[in-house]
């Protein structure tokens, strides 16, 4: 059984739709990507996985339940959804006991989770004083105190510093190597793609692709570049071929990806010279947003 499942999740606000028909599910121990430009729903679907917004209609279950009929939610599932709102004049520390003795853990888990968002130095300074790095490191740390086996984050490198995104990648990948399942949502591909193993990706509200970074990769359109003296010559012979070729400039052209061995061979037999055959590598960044700015050019709802 996945750790969650979405299921038609639709959330309307008047007659908007900003989730539609949302399905996906998130198996355990793996380190899920939630992806979409600004304003594409992440938020709203995490809050209904949360039980903190109700759906319209569509369901978002964890361990198949509705988050509010979980037995011990705050054990099952860890969540960073919104800014800290820890009391200013209030220590880390103090701040962690206090949401401690809701959760029912003591003094000891609250050092162990201070350790390990690396607050330990910090523990006993009054959290108004704290940078937004250090207000995220502090929810993270609330996240675990019930040692939950499922945690949901919502944006949790806004505002980081570069070496504070080195750092959360570390801690996620940690976090997943124990045998958690993380879900993490991101409007940056780049900001999490060396860290998780797949990635949901909406936009408008609705799925436009779910699998791994190496599915999505395949969707990657490299163009083939060629440089050739009879560029020309070759454009005409690729045409006939079928190719959608175009020129690049003097003596170049540019052809759709997977030709690259076909210009090869048609070279070789018709003793065309080339200078330069090469492929571009699959650009992620580029399907991400190609997809994303598909589904939000839809008409809208
Ligand atoms: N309570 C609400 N009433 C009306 N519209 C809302 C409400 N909550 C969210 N929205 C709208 O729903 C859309 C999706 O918002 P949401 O915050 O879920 O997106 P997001 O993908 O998390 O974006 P961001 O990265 O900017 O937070 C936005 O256009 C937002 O204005």
């Amino acid at each position: 059984m996945p750790v969650i499942t979405i299921e038609g999740l639709t959330k309307r606000y008047g007659d908007r739709a900003v989730v539609d028909r949302l399905g996906f599910t998130v198996e355990q121990g793996s380190l899920v990507g939630f992806l979409g430009p600004n304003g594409a729903g992440k938020t709203t679907t995490l809050r209904m996985l949360l039980g903190l917004v109700r759906p319209t209609s569509g369901r978002a279950l964890v361990y198949g339940r509705p988050y509010r009929e979980l037995a011990d939610p705050a054990r099952a599932v860890g969540a960073v959804v919104e800014t800290m709102t820890a009391h200013p004049r209030r220590t880390a520390r103090h701040h962690l006991r206090m949401l401690g003795i809701r959760v029912g853990v003591g003094a000891r888990r609250v050092d162990a989770v201070l350790g390990l968002v690396g607050l330990t130095d910090a523990a006993d300074r009054r959290a108004g004083g704290f940078s937004l790095g250090m207000r995220q490191r502090l929810a993270l740390a609330a996240a675990l105190l019930g040692d939950p086996g499922v945690l949901v984050l919502d944006e949790p490198a806004n505002g980081l510093d570069p070496e504070g995104i080195h750092w959360l990648r570390g801690f996620l990948r940690s976090q997943a190597a124990e045998g958690r399942t993380v879900l993490v949502s991101s409007h940056q591909l780049a900001e999490v793609q060396h860290t998780v193993d797949q990635v949901v990706i909406v936009a408008g509200g609705r799925l436009v692709a779910a699998g791994s970074l190496d599915d999505l990769r395949s969707r990657a359109s490299g163009r083939v570049h060629v440089r050739s003296p009879e560029a020309e010559r070759l454009a005409g012979l690729l045409a006939a071929a079928g190719a959608t070729v175009r020129p690049a400039g003097p003596g170049r052209l540019e052809a759709p990806p997977g030709w690259a061995e076909h210009i090869g061979l048609l070279s070789a037999e018709h003793r065309i010279p080339l200078f330069e055959l090469r492929e571009d590598a699959p650009d992620l960044e580029e399907v991400f947003f190609r997809l994303t700015r598909t589904a939000e050019d839809r008409e809208p709802r």
